[in-house]
């Protein structure tokens, strides 16, 4: 961030502030090079002019869809924008052809059924309100276009939604590239099955995410000439495995064990499982269960054929019984 030349008397201006991040208000005075604030919630700042940065008071009220649209892209201006939007349940912004997501903690069905793909399908990049869906179908259409590989890559700290954000991108190109009418499960089922047993064996609740992924992921997804799905390759690598033996409160262990506990009475005896509370890897926490997630529930969320080798891998039955 530059240091702005253009402070005087009277702008309206963004200053740091230890619990909101930013702050606007008004310049009172300047003196040498300290800036003197009065903030809009009624405090005095002064501080140096390097930190004090303009406010757009022309911005739309409801903050624009794309911020290379902005008057100033600084880190408040940026925050702002995003804050405004966020306020009006819009999720996504543009910059540039970089989409910005931020994480709604809230279901937002209508964002992500049928009908809101059907529109995306083929529409020109930035004709429609910012989507995930906009970045899957622009790297389809290339793809196809232009006969070339092409790669989506998803980033953030933990808890931003890069999990929930992976599995809507690949929801969208298995309803692209998804073969109608197949008899059987067809390859962008099974890609979306993976899912939850990969969740199961890789995620666990931690400090800052119930269901944080403790690994990372490559997912390839191979098309043929005419766009259809016709394989598909996921990559782990680097799993948190000392999680397994060493947990502390308020973090678990990898849902996977829980599940295992938590399945009916006939697979837990046959497998000598018993309350997860008896196991001291997990018992080491004092956190057994998650809000929002069912353990015995979860344990049979995983259908036939998701799993054709348990027996060598010694899953219980009922997960691949439903
Ligand atoms: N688009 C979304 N709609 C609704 N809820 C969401 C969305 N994105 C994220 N969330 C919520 O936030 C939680 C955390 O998101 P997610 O697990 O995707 O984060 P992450 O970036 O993958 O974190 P980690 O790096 O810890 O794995 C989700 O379990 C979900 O409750």
């Amino acid at each position: 961030m530059g240091t702005p030349a253009n402070i005087i008397v009277g702008s309206h201006v963004w200053v740091e502030d230890p619990t909101l991040a930013w702050i606007d208000g008004e310049v009172v005075s300047i003196k040498n090079n300290e800036v003197h604030v009065q903030t809009s919630n009624g405090k005095k700042v002064n501080t140096d002019r390097s930190k004090v940065f303009p406010k757009d008071m022309e911005a739309p009220p409801g903050g624009v869809d794309d911020m290379t649209r902005l008057s100033y892209l600084h880190e408040p201006g940026v925050l702002q924008n995003l804050a405004t939007r966020y306020e009006l349940n819009e999720i996504y912004t543009y910059t540039g052809s970089i989409l910005i997501a931020v994480n709604p903690f809230q279901r937002l069905l209508h964002l992500y059924d049928t009908h809101m793909m059907e529109q995306y399908k083929g529409a020109d990049f930035g004709e429609l309100s910012p989507h995930v869906f906009a970045i899957a179908d622009v790297a389809y259409r290339e793809m196809i276009n232009e006969g070339k590989n092409n790669s989506i890559l998803v980033s953030g700290e933990s808890g931003a939604g890069k999990t929930e954000t992976t599995k809507m991108l690949m929801r969208y190109l298995a309803h692209l590239g998804g073969r109608s009418g197949v008899e059987g499960r067809t390859v962008e089922q099974q890609v979306l099955e993976s899912n939850p047993v990969l969740e199961a064996f890789g995620n666990a609740k931690t400090v800052r995410n119930n269901n944080s992924s403790r690994f990372g992921k490559f997912v390839e997804i191979q098309f043929d000439k005419t766009g259809r799905i016709s394989g598909a390759a996921i990559r782990t690598y680097l799993l948190e495995r000392s999680r397994v033996c060493q947990i502390n409160t308020p973090e678990r262990n990898y849902h996977c064990f829980y599940f295992l506990c938590a399945a009916p009475p006939e697979d837990t005896q046959r497998y000598k499982l018993a309350d997860a509370r008896s196991f001291h890897y997990l018992n080491q926490s004092s956190c057994i269960e998650v809000e929002g997630i069912n353990d015995a529930k979860d344990s049979g969320k995983n259908e036939v054929g998701e799993l054709p080798d348990r027996k060598n891998k010694g899953i219980p039955e009922s997960w691949t019984n439903g």
